[in-house]
């Protein structure tokens, strides 16, 4: 699907979907325990993927009759069996790195691959981590990218591993390691990059009642622990990395004397909440009422402004989008890792804005957007099957002269389903076609 997105002016109150990053979580903690119900759970392309993942452990997934607002959870308890078949993780890094850790604890062998994208991203640092614990982790193509071949029940022990490559490494041997005999001591090798992921971790870790802590080199989970959320319910909070792009419409487009608000904001441990302050340094006046969980934005004449994104990967491309709509550059450093999502982010913003008249330079470990040199104008963009890129284009597109036509529009299913829904509820002129 393609959607024509419109120059056009947005307000109004909007809901933030479930976060991805918690509904992952919580899913795979219900998996290992007994039972649990996940209550507002993102049911998304991503999230389904680490559904089946659990069943396919031999567990089940029951999802409300009347809707998506409850998951009804029968988990493996700590023990997940050989699976039937190849798993298929679609297009997930998150359900890929959790499901190959928890696959490693399978007394037999487990196959996980997934899309074209998926298959392109490194696993190598992951699959020598469960070597290192005594078990088997093979990429077939023996060049550290899915399929992976991953088994032989790994009883716990001590791994180092990088830290720049992926933090969704250490949460996958955290996770594992609480069901283990002697639980997981992970030393760090190098800086931790999207830290904030693993503090998100540690959170749904207490609550599920499993006990796991920073050490002085890196995390340490002991063994023999059970999973089971406090009242057997688990409710998962709204997600800052979908909220960017309202916000962000906002603060590009917002009509005159109105606001966007956006519901379902309660601080937790999300670094990608970091995008309130990153909007307030260009120059955009953001209310964040924290006790109702409300942020509200008016539209704002943005400045450039510098971001270090080793905290918050996932907000390069919202603050690319942002940055062509400012005056100055914008500069966003530490990047790197940015490369190795579902598509090369720091390439895929540069030469799409560039499509759309902004001007960009492109470093490896940074980007700079120069703001103001050009207006922004329509143009066919492509959306690189990439959920972020899709909807940060989306927000460039509204404050564009004309139209902007976004090629692979429904890969927004990926983390917000109903993205160009809300955009519309906002008054953004959105035309889907084929
Ligand atoms: O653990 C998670 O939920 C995530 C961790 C981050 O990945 P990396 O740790 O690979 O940077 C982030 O980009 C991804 O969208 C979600
Ligand atoms: C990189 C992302 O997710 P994942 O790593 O789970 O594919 C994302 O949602 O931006």
């Amino acid at each position: 699907m393609d959607v024509t997105i419109s120059q056009s002016r947005v307000a109004g109150r909007v809901r933030a979907p479930p976060s991805k990053s918690y509904t992952h979580r919580a899913i795979l903690a219900a998996g290992y325990g007994a039972e649990a119900v996940v209550a507002d759970p993102l049911v998304s392309a991503d999230t389904r993927a680490t559904m089946r993942a659990v069943e396919a452990f031999g567990g089940s997934v029951d999802r409300d009759a009347d809707g998506d607002a409850r998951l009804s959870i029968s988990g493996f308890d700590g023990r997940p069996e050989v699976p039937d078949d190849v798993v298929d993780c679609a297009n997930s890094g998150t359900t890929t790195r959790l499901v190959t850790a928890c696959g490693a604890l399978a007394d037999g062998l487990c196959v996980f691959t997934g899309d074209d994208s998926l298959r392109s991203r490194p696993q190598g640092p992951l699959l020598d981590a469960i070597r290192q614990l005594g078990g088997r982790a093979e990429s077939t193509r023996r060049n550290g990218q899915a399929p992976l071949v991953v088994g032989e029940s790994i009883d716990g022990g001590a791994v180092s591993i990088p830290g720049d490559v992926s933090s969704q490494y250490i949460t996958a041997l955290l996770m594992a390691g609480a069901v283990t005999d002697e639980g997981i001591d992970v030393e760090l090798e190098t800086e931790l990059k999207s830290a904030p992921y693993v503090d998100i971790t540690l959170e749904v870790l207490d609550d599920f009642g499993v006990d796991a802590t920073k050490t002085d080199d890196g995390f340490s989970v002991p063994g023999g622990q059970s999973y089971a959320p406090k009242g057997g319910e688990y409710a998962v909070p709204g997600d800052f990395s979908s909220m960017s792009y309202l916000l962000s419409a906002g603060a590009v487009a917002a009509a005159e004397g109105d606001r966007v608000l956006v519901e379902g904001a309660r601080p937790s441990a999300q670094g990608d909440s970091a995008i309130v302050e990153i909007l307030e340094s260009m120059g955009a006046a953001v209310g964040w009422d924290r006790d109702a969980g409300e942020i509200a934005v008016p539209r704002a004449s943005l400045s450039g402004t510098t971001v270090d994104v080793g905290d918050t990967p996932d907000l390069l491309p919202t603050i690319a989008a942002l940055g062509a709509v400012a005056d100055g550059d914008t500069v966003i450093e530490n990047c790197e890792h940015v490369r190795y999502k579902e598509t090369d982010r720091v390439s895929a913003m540069a030469e799409e804005l560039g499509k759309m008249g902004a001007s960009v330079t492109e470093e490896r470990d940074r980007l700079t957007v120069h703001g103001g040199d050009t207006d922004l104008v329509g143009a066919r963009v492509d959306g690189r099957a990439d959920h972020r890129i899709v909807m940060s284009l989306a927000v460039a597109g509204l404050a564009a002269d004309g139209d902007t036509v976004i090629e692979g529009a429904e890969h927004v299913d990926v983390s917000f389903p109903d993205f160009f829904d809300a955009m519309e509820s906002l008054g953004a002129a959105v035309d889907r076609h084929e």
